[in-house]
């Protein structure tokens, strides 16, 4: 695998198969040994036998990428939302094929479902033709995508997910300049893994950010939803609720039909929007 050093040199590591290591580690050099440092986020998917695995590591920011065609499964924004905030990395959108028929109508859903109303998030959104970034009408959308990697404070490291075809290849294409080379990790030492088959890469943009594509879990599947989770991450009920700390008279509250409940009352007072306890509802019933 690859390593980056902290003085930017980057260099080839032998390490066994089995080491742990995943895309956007750190680690340190202790005698023979590559050794982890903690890591701040996991990304995690599940593969076709239900085993749950690390797929990247310390993600600031994860785009959740759906376009007019193919339409992403119903749930699957909210599902990709809740398990990024769940493993404390901070969720955007994006809408690609910004060319195609039915693109505003998207974007319109996009907005009305989790940015406006009661209850709505501050969530990134960047629309984007990645077939074509840099025709006038779409152009915009590309720099500004490229601007918040690049970060006010600092830059930030993020990878795309989203439903197979929706172009997310094409949109980490359309980031990064030809001469982009697949680089390994990071600060000290990182390692960038090598997963069974598939190559994970760490792509450092041109302004500034890094950009995780692992051909494994471009499609991956989100990981198990615990209903606790569900509650606890699902968009707008912690801004709206939980972090000014209205709580539900039941810790393992479901906000169905038990007393006391302070989902509902914030829906029954226009807080929150009651289409948002509707998803709720449909995704814990799917669990
Ligand atoms: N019209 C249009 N087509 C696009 C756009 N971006 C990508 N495509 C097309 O959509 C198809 C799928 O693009 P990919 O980038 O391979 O999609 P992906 O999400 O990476 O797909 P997987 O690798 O299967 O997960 C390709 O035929 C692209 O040319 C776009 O902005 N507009
Ligand atoms: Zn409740």
């Amino acid at each position: 695998m690859d390593v980056r050093l902290e003085s930017g040199e980057r260099r080839s590591v032998k390490v066994r198969r089995r080491s742990g290591h995943v895309v956007g580690d750190r680690v340190e050099v202790v005698g023979e040994r590559l050794q982890r440092r903690e890591r701040d986020t996991e990304l995690r998917r599940r593969d076709a036998m239900g085993r749950t695995h690390v797929v990247a590591a310390n993600l600031d920011v994860l785009g959740v990428v759906i376009a007019p065609l193919p339409p992403s499964p119903a749930g699957f924004v909210d599902r990709a939302l809740i398990s990024a905030r769940a493993a404390a990395i901070a969720p955007f959108l994006v809408v690609n094929k910004a060319d195609l028929p039915g693109a505003a109508e998207l974007v319109a859903d996009v907005r009305e479902t989790w940015i406006d109303g009661p209850g709505g998030l501050e969530l990134p959104l960047f629309i984007v033709c990645a077939a074509a970034p840099d025709e006038p009408e779409h152009a915009r959308g590309l720099a500004e995508l490229l601007t918040f990697f690049a970060g006010q404070r600092r830059p930030r490291r993020g990878a795309f997910i989203g439903t197979s075809g929706v172009g997310k290849s094409s949109l980490v294409n359309a980031m990064l300049p030809d001469v982009a080379l697949p680089v390994g990790e990071i600060n000290e030492y990182s390692g960038l893994g090598r997963h069974t088959t598939t190559t994970a890469t760490l792509h450092e943009l041109p302004g500034g950010g890094e950009l995780i594509d692992t051909p494994g879990f471009r499609d991956f599947g989100l990981v198990d939803i615990s209903e606790a989770a569900l509650s606890e991450h699902f968009p707008g009920f912690r801004e709206v609720v939980f972090d000014s700390g209205q709580r539900c008279r039941f810790n393992d509250c479901r906000h169905l039909s038990e007393p006391d409940c302070a989902i509902k009352a914030a829906v029954s007072d226009g807080r929150l929007a009651p289409a948002r306890l509707q998803r709720y509802l449909e995704l814990l019933e799917g669990l």
